[in-house]
Order: structure tokens, then sequence, then C-alpha cells
């Protein structure tokens, strides 16, 4: 049976944990045939918070030295989301060592999960904006539920912000230029038809197949031997992500600079205020 081949790996945020006796990480070793499942939980939308992202890292760290684990597949847990990408309230009223500290965390996590010598698939089970589109666009796979509602791209625009070099650049390797320009001025977010045919995924199927589907393509990619598979990803992605590298804390001072300005800072909050009073 497919399933049999997953393991379990859930990411959650510290304020939504069970006791603390339970690890914030949990890594089960049962699995035999070396795939894991990276789940996102940060209800109720599974933004990237500081303690997201960190916690990401060491559970992708932890498989990476785990040579028990070959592919993991990266999913939500949180009906309807795949991820409402980073955590807007990270980024806006804070210390200039937050925004560092968040910003490190957010690069730290891009450098791993772009140059992961995992097979890295995404089943994407819901809407997946900005950072979220991110996660997925670093994985070697996607694969996207059918579901109108579930939109994924880039939006930065749409908040007066900018989607960093390193985010165009993952675009591009995806979509290509053009494709990728038009996307990231217009902050264009693809319902699942539009995202098929640009290139941003590259299946979309029944929502209920998405697991499965994202289970069967794993064994396409684990055929190929890790070797050849691994240093062919990385003949592809390294110049891109060594661009980041070279210059990571000019890119966090940059980043710094920007998010500081009131013009931003006021733009950041009038989105978090729409978003909360779509409710009311
Ligand atoms: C060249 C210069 C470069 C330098 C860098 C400069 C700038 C920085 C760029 C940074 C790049 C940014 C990347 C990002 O990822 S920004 C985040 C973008 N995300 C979004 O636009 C998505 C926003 N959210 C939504 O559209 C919706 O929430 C939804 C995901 C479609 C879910 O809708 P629904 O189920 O109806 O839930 P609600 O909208 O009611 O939301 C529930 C509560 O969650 C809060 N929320 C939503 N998204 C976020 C978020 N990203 N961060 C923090 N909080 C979020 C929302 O406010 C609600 O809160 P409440 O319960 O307190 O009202």
């Amino acid at each position: 049976m497919a399933q049999d081949l997953v393991d379990g790996l859930l990411i959650k945020a510290r304020s939504h944990l069970p006791p603390p006796s339970e690890p914030l990480g949990k890594l089960s070793k049962r699995d035999r045939k070396g795939v894991a499942v990276i789940k996102l939980k940060n209800p109720p939308v599974n933004s990237l918070s500081l303690e997201v992202l960190t916690e990401f890292v060491i559970s992708l760290e932890k498989l990476e030295n785990d040579k028990t684990f070959r592919g993991v597949i990266v999913t939500s847990d949180c009906p309807g989301i795949f991820s409402a990408g980073l955590d807007l309230t990270e980024m806006c009223g804070k210390s200039q060592a937050h925004y560092a500290e968040f910003w490190r965390a957010v690069q730290e996590l891009w450098l791993r999960l772009y140059l992961s010598n995992l097979v890295l698939i995404a089943a994407i089970n819901g809407v997946s904006p900005a950072g979220g589109c991110l996660i997925s666009l670093t994985c070697d796979y996607r694969v996207l539920a059918d579901n109108p509602k579930y939109n994924i791209g880039l939006n930065e625009t749409l908040l007066g912000v900018v989607a960093p070099s390193w985010f165009k650049d993952t675009l591009v390797n995806t979509v290509g230029h053009r494709t990728a320009e038009r996307a990231l001025q217009l902050g264009l977010l693809f319902p699942p038809a539009e995202a098929l045919r640009v290139g941003m995924v590259d299946q979309v199927v029944p929502e209920d197949q998405v697991h499965s589907t994202a289970l069967s393509v794993m064994a396409q990619w684990l055929a190929v031997p890790d070797h050849a598979r691994q240093l062919t990803k990385s003949l592809m992605r390294k110049p891109t992500a060594d661009r980041l590298v070279k210059q990571r804390d000019a890119d966090i001072q940059y980043f710094l600079q920007f998010v500081s300005r009131d013009s931003i800072q006021k733009s950041l909050r009038m989105y978090l205020d729409k978003l909360r009073q779509k409710k009311g």
C-alpha cells in the first residue's frame, strides 16, 4: 500500500502545542522506505512565524542527517490552506533585531529547502500565497489539489511590498522570465488550471488524490540513483542559491531598511487590518 511508505513529521507552532513533554517536531523512525511527510500545522492559516521557520529548518536538518530518509512530502494540516505565507505580524511594529532574526530564518529555510539533497514533493492542499508559494517552488515537484479556491502565486506587490531577488529567481527558474515578470508585477494568484498552464505546478489532481499522487511521483524520483540526482539538482540550483549565500548580510540590511520604512509599515498594517475586518 502506498501509505506504508509514509512516515510522519508534524511541524507545530509552540503556542498550539500539547503538553511540553512532547517534542516540538515529531520524527518517528518507523518508516522503512525512506519517505517522510512534513505537515505544516500553525492554525488558523499556517503563517510562517519565526518559530515555524526555525522548527521547519530543524526538522529538515534532522531528515537530511538521517540516512534512512530519501524524500519528503511537504503538505498542510490546516484544511484549505497550504500556507498564508510569511507571518505579517513578524514584520510589523517589531524591533530591528527582530526583523533581522526573522529575515535570517526566512533565508535559512529557503536555502535548506532549495539545496536539499532529499527529494521534496509539495502536496499543495490549499491556498498558497507568497511565502507559501515559495515553499512549494523550492520543491522538486508540485501537486496541487483541483479546487478553484486554491490560488497560488507571489502576490507581494498587492501588499505594497516586493518579492526579494531570490524569491524572484526561484519563480523565474520554474516558470520562465516573461511569465514570472508578469506574475510578480501584477501579484498574480493563479487558480489551479492557470497554475498548471504556466508551469507553476506540475500536476493538478482531485483533492482526495493529492497525497497518493505525491507518493507515486516520489516513487518515480526515488527510482533515480541518489548521487546522480543530487549532483544534477545542485548543478541546476547552486548558482541561484550562491547569489544569496554571497550576500546574506547585505540582503538582511536591505530588508531592514525596506521593512522599517513608514510607508511599508503602513501598507502592512493596512493589509492586516483588511484581513481582520473581512470577518466583521
Ligand atoms: C527589493 C526589496 C526586498 C526587500 C524585502 C522587502 C519586503 C518583504 C517582502 C516579504 C515577502 C513577503 C512574503 C509573504 O509571504 S507576505 C504574506 C502574504 N500572504 C498573504 O497575502 C495571505 C494573506 N491571507 C489571506 O489571504 C487569507 O488569510 C487566507 C490565507 C486566504 C485564508 O483566508 P481565511 O481562511 O478566510 O482566513 P482569514 O483571512 O480570516 O485569516 C485568519 C486569521 O489569520 C490572519 N492571517 C492571515 N494571513 C496572515 C499572514 N500571512 N500573517 C499573519 N496573519 C495572517 C488573519 O489576519 C486572521 O487573523 P484574526 O483571526 O486575528 O482576524
